[in-house]
């Protein structure tokens, strides 16, 4: 179903006049991911895919210019080029990156979150915990190379991938920000970090919003390798191979012991929709002081979401409930 509503979203986004001039077509021959001519790239208008099948590995780059910030269409797009490759057998692992160099990405698209209808945040609100788990339940080795910026749902998408290799620029920081716009992180973002760096580095880092510059983020573990910035692809296949060596590598939650440890038995069953429903509100009324409000929202963002913030940010507490308040010092379990 979900499906079908992806291809719904995707139609309609086909139509829209500035979606025309980023299309790709479908089939296009170009390089293999792995450097041989005529393999054919598929995609769509914001997902290309390179797949080197000698490999078993595809390339997908996001690019949906100018931040690869998660629209709606931008994350149906990257679910079915996903489920694609899921389904194709010649496939057992796919490096997730940038097509534009110097922003991995933004994380969600703010304007998914202000000015629409309850029915729209819904919908964009299951799209974003669909590409969570899909990507941290795929059966498929997930790579991240990341060769750009990563702030909050850019950090959390890396966060599902196997392993992490990030481009050693220091503008390309990476981390879970939330609380530096006024906003708290769901808590399954939060444990996707605990889970990575541990408990008190998360906590901290959540607390402060920080965003890791290359050295401090495979201090603290967020990233696994830090590499030149012209090695990130490379050093993503050789870690790929690693991976593809060992028989069965990502068989799924069930039989890997390790990991994947934030899905409870019940969000597996029931996910995603188990996830939306609306949480207890929390008991401090988290008031939306200046200090929350001169910081949302941070610069070059559209001017809509400092009048939306009122709404934004009850749309938080309605919809993620709780987190790292930023108050109280403390990460709910
Ligand atoms: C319903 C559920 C409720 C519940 C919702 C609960 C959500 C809780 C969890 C939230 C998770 C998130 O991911 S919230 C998103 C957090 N993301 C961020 O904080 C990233 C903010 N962006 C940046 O820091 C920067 O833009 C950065 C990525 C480094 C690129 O910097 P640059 O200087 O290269 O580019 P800029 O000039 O800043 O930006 C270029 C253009 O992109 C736009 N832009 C930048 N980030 C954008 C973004 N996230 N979404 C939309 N648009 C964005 C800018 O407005 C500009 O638009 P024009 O002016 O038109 O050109």
């Amino acid at each position: 179903m979900a499906l079908a509503v992806g291809m719904r979203v995707l139609t309609r986004a086909l139509h829209r006049p500035w979606a025309r001039g980023l299309r790709v077509a479908p089939g296009r021959t170009g390089p293999a991911a792995g450097g041989g001519d005529g393999v054919r790239c598929f995609g769509s208008p914001r997902v290309l895919v390179e797949p080197d099948p000698a490999a078993g590995v595809a390339v997908v780059k996001m690019r949906n210019p100018p931040v690869n910030s998660f629209s709606l269409e931008f994350l149906t797009e990257l679910l079915i080029s996903l489920e694609k490759l899921e389904n194709d057998k010649t496939f057992r692992g796919i490096i997730l990156t940038s097509d534009h160099p110097g922003i991995f990405s933004a994380g969600l698209d703010l304007t998914e979150m202000c000015g629409r209808k309850p029915e729209h945040y819904m919908e964009y609100w299951k799209a974003v915990q669909e590409m969570w788990l899909r990507f941290y339940l795929s059966n498929l080795v997930v790579i991240a190379a990341i060769n750009g910026v990563s702030p909050a749902g850019g950090c959390l998408l890396s966060l599902t991938c196997d392993y992490r290799v990030l481009a050693n620029n220091p503008k390309y920081t990476i981390g879970l920000n939330e609380t530096r716009l006024g906003i708290v992180a769901p808590f399954w973002f939060k444990d996707m970090m605990v889970n990575t760096v541990g408990y008190r580095t998360a906590e901290r880092a959540l607390q402060l919003g920080l965003l890791f510059p290359p050295a401090e983020a495979l201090r603290v573990g967020v990233v696994d390798q830090v590499v030149p910035e012209d090695q990130v692809q490379s050093t993503a296949r050789s870690v790929m191979a690693q991976w593809l060596a060992i028989p069965v590598c990502r068989p799924g939650v069930q039989n890997q012991g390790l990991g994947r440890a934030v899905l409870s038995p019940e969000a597996l069953g029931e996910a995603p929709s188990c996830l939306i429903q609306p949480l207890a509100a929390p008991d401090d009324p988290w008031p939306l002081d200046a200090s929350r409000q001169s910081a949302f929202p941070p610069r070059g963002l559209p001017a809509c979401l400092c009048l939306q913030a009122p709404l934004f940010l009850s749309l938080v507490r309605t919809l993620v409930g709780f987190g790292v308040h930023p108050k109280s010092k403390r990460i709910s379990s």
